[in-house]
């Protein structure tokens, strides 16, 4: 049984639907304070969201010995600043406002652990261009995705009415929604995780 070190609904639900058995196990780790040591450290945003994707991992590590535990993380970079959450709809209005007509990354890492060990990481950084959105759009679109649109870090569900922002995107869905599938059930099955 693989243990999913992350609160994300799309993830667990990603996984499920690809037919991978989990138990979710979310941890809570001091992101701001990983981040803020990251900047300090001058390591990238992609290479920082894969620090903060292990510093899960090892948090769930000790409770779950001799499992695969699978952690994540994703960061939105624009223009090399690092959005975090809007904690609000109206710090989502306005970060939505800010990425209009722009291309942002989003820096998504994956880590595999077992017995306080890295087995596997994976990270790629799909790129989206957003189009230059009418203020009529934003506030129905707002209206009608409400605060699920906290729970993601780019204030957008790609398999929501999010696609709607977008004019160009570079990579999978899976990666934007924070789990890119394909090399992660590779790895699986190379641990025999899943059947090959
Ligand atoms: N449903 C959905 N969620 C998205 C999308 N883009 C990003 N997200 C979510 O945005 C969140 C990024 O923040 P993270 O810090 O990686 O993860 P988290 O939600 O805090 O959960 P943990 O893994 O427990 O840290 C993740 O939950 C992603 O699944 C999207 O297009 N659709």
């Amino acid at each position: 049984m693989l243990i999913l070190a992350s609160g994300s609904a799309i993830r667990r639900q990603l996984l499920q639907e690809a037919g991978v058995p989990i138990t979710t196990h979310p941890v809570a780790v001091d992101e701001d304070a990983l981040r803020h040591h990251a900047e300090q450290e001058g390591l990238s945003l992609r290479e920082t969201a894969l620090t903060l994707a292990r510093a899960k991992a090892r948090a769930a590590s000790s409770a779950f010995p001799h499992h695969y535990i699978l952690a994540a993380d994703q960061l939105l970079d624009l223009e090399g600043t690092a959005f975090a959450k809007a904690r609000t709809m109206e710090e989502a209005r306005s970060h939505l406002l800010t990425l209009r007509g722009k291309t942002h990354a989003l820096h998504t890492a994956l880590t595999l652990w077992k017995d306080g060990q890295e087995s596997w990481a994976h990270s790629e950084s799909p790129r989206l261009t957003m189009r230059s959105f009418s203020p009529a759009f934003l506030d129905a679109y707002l209206h009608k995705e409400g605060t699920a649109l906290l729970a993601c870090v780019g204030c957008y569900r790609i398999e929501g009415m999010g696609i709607q922002l977008f004019h160009l995107i570079e990579g999978g869905h899976d990666a934007i929604a924070g789990l890119p599938l394909l090399p992660l059930l590779h790895a699986l099955r190379e641990r025999s995780i899943l059947p090959s």
